[in-house]
């Protein structure tokens, strides 16, 4: 079976790809046929040894099938000249594989010089991309791979992989050996990153919640190269295909599910509101109309400013409460949970792009929009941040 994409354009097409290593009794890669979109982050998600390395390095023939085909922008790329095809396509690895004894310039001008760049358009580059990988370039060009930060090193790899213009992208692992903290920042990075340049890539890890993140689209293997689903993140963990992709994204599915559900594209309840100046005739009108336990004050421009309790200690203390942040288009159903906790709320204002009034939600409201938010096609746009 072929795992392919709807309407887009394939970058990336594997035909029936087998692998075996030397020596090895079962195939690492036994049969597979996968099309990777253009302009999106495909994820290789799996256990150790599933063969998801084997299948990237398949792609930029660091080794060779041992049958099947490999098209690029649909030219079998199978027989062409490996050093030929690895300039198309840019690899990043996790320890970053930097030269030591390099700069960071001499780093990232390593396939801009192979491509023969005269030295003012290899200068120029090196400074744009480091800017692009939000390193700046007088403080970190003539500085050595051991002079930087993982998070720093990782950064100069990604700018390396990028040097050449390639269309396709590899990464494996490439943030694996980030602690947790900088690991997120550099996962955001990069797909602010993706967003300006657009490339076709492949991201290889172990780490399903890094898959959810990153991926446009996932490809979940197990043992032979096998995939078990090629979809979104959102249609992974809402409907696993079978037991074993039931099983490998684990106990936290739902709650993984609530961070892809963005309030933008969700329809947030409205709720009874009053402005700034109403005075308390209106404040009890309103109060009469209104079946919730309080109402959102909002301000000249419509912005959220504060609660009135209608019920309660608070009513009595005749307080208005602060609204303590509100949620925006960007932030997910799991940012509204989590600020309802940590603020010890009930209830958290929506806002739309420009800060203005857009509703509100509560436990049972947010509940309610997981139970309603459907599947979600799979040629979605591509993800930015
Ligand atoms: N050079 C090699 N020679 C022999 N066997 C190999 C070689 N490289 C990988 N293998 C075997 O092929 C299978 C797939 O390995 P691969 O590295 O592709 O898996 P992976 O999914 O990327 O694993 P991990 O997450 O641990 O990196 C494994 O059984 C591995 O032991």
């Amino acid at each position: 079976m072929t795992h392919g994409t709807t309407d887009e354009r394939t970058a990336i097409r594997l035909d029936r790809i087998r692998k075996s290593y030397p020596g090895q009794t079962r195939a690492a890669v036994e049969d597979l046929s996968l099309e990777i979109p253009e302009g999106r982050i495909v994820v290789f998600v799996g256990p150790s040894g599933c063969g998801k390395t084997t299948t990237m390095k398949l792609i930029n023939r660091l080794i060779e099938p041992t049958s099947g085909r490999i098209h690029l922008d649909g030219t079998d790329v199978t027989e062409m000249p490996a050093h030929q095809l690895r300039r198309r396509i840019g690899y990043a690895i996790q320890q970053t594989g930097l030269f030591p004894h390099r700069t960071v310039a001499d780093n990232i001008a390593t396939v801009p010089k192979m491509l023969g760049w005269n030295k003012a358009r290899v200068t120029a580059r090196v400074d744009e991309l480091l800017q692009l990988v939000g390193l700046e370039p007088g403080t970190f060009r003539a500085r050595y791979p051991k002079q930087l930060s993982g998070g720093q090193q990782q950064r100069v790899g990604v700018a390396r992989a990028l040097g050449g213009d390639p269309q396709v992208l590899l990464m494996d692992e490439p943030f694996g050996a980030i602690d947790p903290l900088n690991r997120e920042a550099l996962q955001n990075e990069f797909l602010r990153i993706q967003s300006q340049v657009r490339k076709t890539i492949v991201f290889v890890t172990h780490d399903i919640d890094e898959a959810v993140r990153m991926g446009d689209r996932i490809a979940l293997f197990s043992q032979g190269g096998r995939v078990a689903q090629y979809d979104t993140p959102e249609n992974i963990l809402a409907e696993p295909a079978d037991g074993y992709v039931a099983d490998f994204i684990g106990a936290g599915a739902s709650v993984r599910r609530l961070s892809l559900l963005l309030l933008g594209e969700l329809a947030v309840p409205d709720w009874p509101v009053i402005g700034q100046s109403a005075d308390d005739a209106e404040v009890a009108a309103a109060a009469a109309r209104c079946a919730r336990d309080r109402l959102l004050v909002l301000d000249a421009d419509r912005r959220p400013t504060s609660w009135v309790p209608l019920f309660g200690p608070d009513r009595e203390r005749g307080e208005k409460l602060p609204v303590q942040g509100s949620m925006g288009p960007r932030d997910s159903l799991f940012d509204a949970l989590d600020h309802m906790l940590s603020t010890n709320t009930s209830v958290v204002a929506v806002v739309d792009e420009e800060g203005r009034h857009r509703g509100a939600l509560e436990m049972d409201s947010v509940r309610s929009l997981i139970n309603t938010a459907g599947r979600r096609e799979p040629s979605g746009p591509p993800q930015e941040v």
